[in-house]
């Protein structure tokens, strides 16, 4: 067995990001510790889909990933949309003509076009807390410390350039190096940015989701086979909505989304009433009736996001995840982009031989990942308002023609050469030191 790394990490947050990093960093005897603000891990109950590039990296990270994603996964049921990432509908009745057409040949909320993956990389939805779960199960006694929340960092001024983290709780930890994976209201990221930089707190999108879960069953009554067992996309004015197979098919998942000008609450996730819910939707079409109708909980999730900031690193302190760049989550691409940093930064400090070396590695994943995982966020951004008719009004002609072409570049990340540019140029700054 190879021996141990000299230097130590602390992962801070144990969520996608900080999951899937300790399993690759564990991999090359990399000691870390994990400190998670709550009582135990945890994901929410509601889906998450994977892109291809995605499932490529979970591969290149450890086994152990694929084998938790391939447990919990599912993907279209029908064999005709095996290669369908998303089929596109029109949702909204006020973009239909008289007879409920929204151009010659599709009816409102009929099948409009496939986005098709054209990829065997793979790909998936899972029910997040089953995949955190299944992570969670590799992850060693001891290596996971619980409701530790992160309060302050401080880099140690005796020339060790150690990283001391401060908790809630009042208690001290001393590490070489700390990554930060504490999502979109990372404390590491406003201690890294500074408080007064526009980029330290997430904005917020001018969107807002519903989220709910419908049993197959109950949605292939309603909306038909086609529809209750592929993913839907639906699009509209101000808002769409968008659906997708989980649970081996047992569950559909659903994302409504409507726009608001400015959030005006503390809270994130508010509660609201369903007739307010059913508002947002009111001059939909009957699919997107039914399916609203059939959400249980009428609870907002306000999407914020991140605008882009001049470094993921300072000194031995890193942003990994959603604490780097949250995302509005239109591409499904956000959680992907988390565990291709896994990918990265465990490939870069494999790579490490002593601690002095560490800050090399940060400044080598900063140069390789804040380009793309930032063009995720803005693309992202931008995706959710071409599928509200905001970014090209309604015709649906460049609609079709910009969206089929636009996740290609997620999707087709060409993972190899950008590792070994990565490690080319932790390497090359090595030897100029
Ligand atoms: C509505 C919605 C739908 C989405 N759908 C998709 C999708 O289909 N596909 C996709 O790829 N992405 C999707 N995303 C994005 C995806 O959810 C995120 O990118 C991903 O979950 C982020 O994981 P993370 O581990 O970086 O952060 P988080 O999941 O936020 O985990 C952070 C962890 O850190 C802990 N923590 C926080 N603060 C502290 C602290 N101070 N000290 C210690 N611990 C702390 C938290 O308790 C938590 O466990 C979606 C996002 C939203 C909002």
């Amino acid at each position: 067995m190879a021996t141990s790394k000299s230097f130590n990490i602390a992962i801070i947050g144990g969520g996608i990001s900080g999951l899937t990093l300790a399993i690759g960093l564990l991999q090359h005897n990399i000691s870390i510790t994990i400190y998670e603000a709550a009582p135990h891990f945890g994901e929410i109950g509601a889906g998450v889909a994977f892109g291809p590039n995605a499932v490529l990296a979970m591969k290149k990270i450890s086994p152990t990933i694929t084998a938790a994603f391939d447990k919990c996964k599912t993907v279209n049921q029908g064999p005709s949309k095996a290669n369908s990432w998303f089929t596109i509908r029109v949702g909204d009745a006020r973009k239909a003509d008289a007879d409920g057409f929204v151009k010659p040949g599709v009816k409102v909320g009929d099948a409009w076009y496939d986005v098709e993956l054209d990829t065997d990389r793979g790909n998936g939805g899972v029910y997040r807390a089953h995949f955190l779960d299944e992570l969670v199960k590799a992850i060693p006694d001891g290596v996971a410390q619980f409701g530790k929340k992160l309060k302050h960092l401080k880099i140690v001024d005796d020339g060790s350039r150690d990283v001391i983290c401060t908790f809630e709780d009042g208690t001290h930890a001393r590490h070489n190096a700390v990554i930060g994976c504490d999502g979109i209201k990372a404390t590491t990221r406003r201690w890294l940015l500074g408080e007064d930089d526009p980029a330290a707190k997430a904005v917020f999108s001018g969107k807002y989701a519903y989220r709910g879960l419908i049993p197959s069953e109950e949605a292939t009554e309603m909306l038909g086979e086609e529809v209750a067992q592929n993913s839907s996309f639906f699009f509209g004015y101000h808002g769409h909505l968008l659906t997708f197979p989980i649970e081996q098919g047992k569950t559909m998942n659903v994302v409504a989304f409507a726009s608001c000008k400015e959030w005006k609450h503390d809270q994130w996730v508010i509660r609201t009433s369903k007739e307010d819910m059913n508002a947002d939707f009111a001059e939909w079409g009957p699919h997107v009736q039914k399916i609203v109708h059939a959400m249980q909980k009428p609870d907002i999730w306000a999407l914020f996001y991140h605008l882009p900031c001049d470094t993921y690193y300072k000194g031995r302190v890193c942003l990994l995840g959603d604490a780097a760049h949250a995302s509005t989550p239109h591409q499904g691409a956000g959680a992907g982009a988390c565990i291709e940093d896994s990918l990265f930064m465990s490939e870069l400090l494999k790579e490490v031989e002593k601690k002095e070396d560490i800050e090399r590695a940060f400044k080598a994943f900063d140069e390789v990942r804040r380009p793309r995982t930032q063009k995720i966020v803005k693309t992202s951004e931008e995706a959710g308002r071409l599928y509200e008719f905001e970014l090209l009004g309604d015709d649906l002609d460049k609609i079709e023609q910009n969206q089929t072409k636009r996740q290609r570049w997620i999707w087709d990340y060409d993972v190899d050469e950008e590792l070994a540019r990565a490690k080319s140029i932790y390497h090359s700054s090595s030897a100029q030191a």
